[in-house]
């Protein structure tokens, strides 16, 4: 089925951890009215009275009169043209599972960079299925974009994915302006699943960060990803692509070096000698590239596409293989 965006099409976002509420905060700053599915009482309350998210980004303020937040999913779908999903991908069926409002109508993007666990689905793949939705009603928002630099109006470039280029135009006029620049692209296999990778190789970079390897050998191990993360897509899903621009190849950088990735944190306390576990427990926020391990290694038994930075992750993760053995037999496998 074909879709066209229209001109004054409203925007919904789902979700309301930090991507969500950057998100939201660029499409206000557009003079758009938001609106906005917040489930949490307390979040809620204080995003109507205070304008702002006391849990995530709470410098960020919000003007009131923008932002249409509300616990009533069905209310805020049904109000909606694009509906925006930016749950971390282990929560997002939770998330949707009480809406009964088709979708059918809607043009579904998805901001999240990870895989349904349990349907080992890219969340594009899922909408997909599970609503009975057109690739060419799907789209993707993504780029390098740390949550916390877009919030503050930090230059920032993003991409636009959807199957139609003047859909992915309208998407991209609703956060264009300040200090967002867009790019566009089709490439909604490569784009979602190159975004999944690089949270599982920033985890690997915060793993040998931990473990004391120093920049020489972090730059072998994220050229060696990047060529992981485009020989993944070539032999899985061929395509004339170029991953050597922002939202594949920018993206992966940016994760694996940036302070503000929860990958690399991960990686970086696991490598510091915390067991999984209690590595996790530290986290306050989602590091998608745990899950993701899992799902990709699962996804690539059909692909049989050579892995071994996302194999050693998985086996870390996992099979409670010890870091530094598993990060030095990885040093005998890279280029
Ligand atoms: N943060 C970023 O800079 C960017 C993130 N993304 C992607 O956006 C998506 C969302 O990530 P982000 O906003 O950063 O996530 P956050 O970690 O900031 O927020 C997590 C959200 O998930 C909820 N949550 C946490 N644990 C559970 C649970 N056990 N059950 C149900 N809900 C839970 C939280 O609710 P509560 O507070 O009530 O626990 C909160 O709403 C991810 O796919 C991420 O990769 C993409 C680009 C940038
Ligand atoms: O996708 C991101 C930056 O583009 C966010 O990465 P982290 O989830 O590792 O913080």
């Amino acid at each position: 089925m074909e879709y066209k965006i229209g001109t004054g099409a409203r925007c919904a976002v789902i979700g309301y951890g930090s991507w969500a509420t950057a998100i939201v905060g660029l499409l206000a700053a557009n003079g758009q009215r938001v609106g906005w599915y917040v489930r949490n009482p307390e979040v809620l309350e204080s995003l109507r009275t205070e304008g702002r998210n006391p849990r995530y980004l709470s410098d960020l303020e919000f003007d009131r009169d923008r932002i249409a937040p509300s616990d009533d999913l069905d209310g805020v779908v049904h109000d909606a043209d694009i509906v925006i999903l930016a749950t971390p991908s282990a929560y997002l069926k939770d998330f949707l599972a009480p809406l009964t409002v088709p979708l059918r109508d809607k043009f579904i993007v998805s901001a999240i960079k990870g895989i349904v666990p349990g349907d080992y689905q890219t969340v594009v793949e899922y909408i997909h299925d599970h609503y009975g939705l057109s690739y060419k009603q799907i789209g993707l928002f993504t780029g390098p974009s740390h949550a916390e630099e877009v919030s503050r109006g930090k230059l920032s470039y993003l991409t636009v994915v959807c199957t139609d280029p003047g859909n992915a135009q309208r998407i991209g006029e609703k956060f264009a302006g300040g200090n967002i620049r867009l790019s566009y692209s089709t490439d909604l296999y490569g784009i979602e699943y190159g975004a999944i990778l690089k949270n599982i190789y920033a985890l690997a970079v915060g793993l040998a960060v931990g473990l004391g390897y120093g920049d020489n050998f972090l730059a072998v191990l994220i050229a060696n990803s990047a060529g992981e993360m485009t020989r993944f897509l070539e032999e899985s899903y061929p395509d004339k692509r170029d991953t050597q621009v922002s939202a594949y190849l920018g993206d992966l950088l940016v994760t694996c070096y940036s302070v503000y990735s929860r990958n690399r944190r991960l990686g970086l306390l696991i490598g510091h000698g915390c067991t999984v576990k209690s590595a996790l427990n530290e986290m306050t926020m989602v590091a998608e590239g745990y899950f993701a391990a899992d799902c990709i290694r699962h996804i690539n038994a059909r692909h049989k596409v050579d892995m071994p930075i996302a194999e050693t992750v998985y086996r870390v993760l996992y099979e409670g293989a010890p870091a530094r053995r598993s990060m030095q037999e990885l040093t005998t496998k890279l280029i």
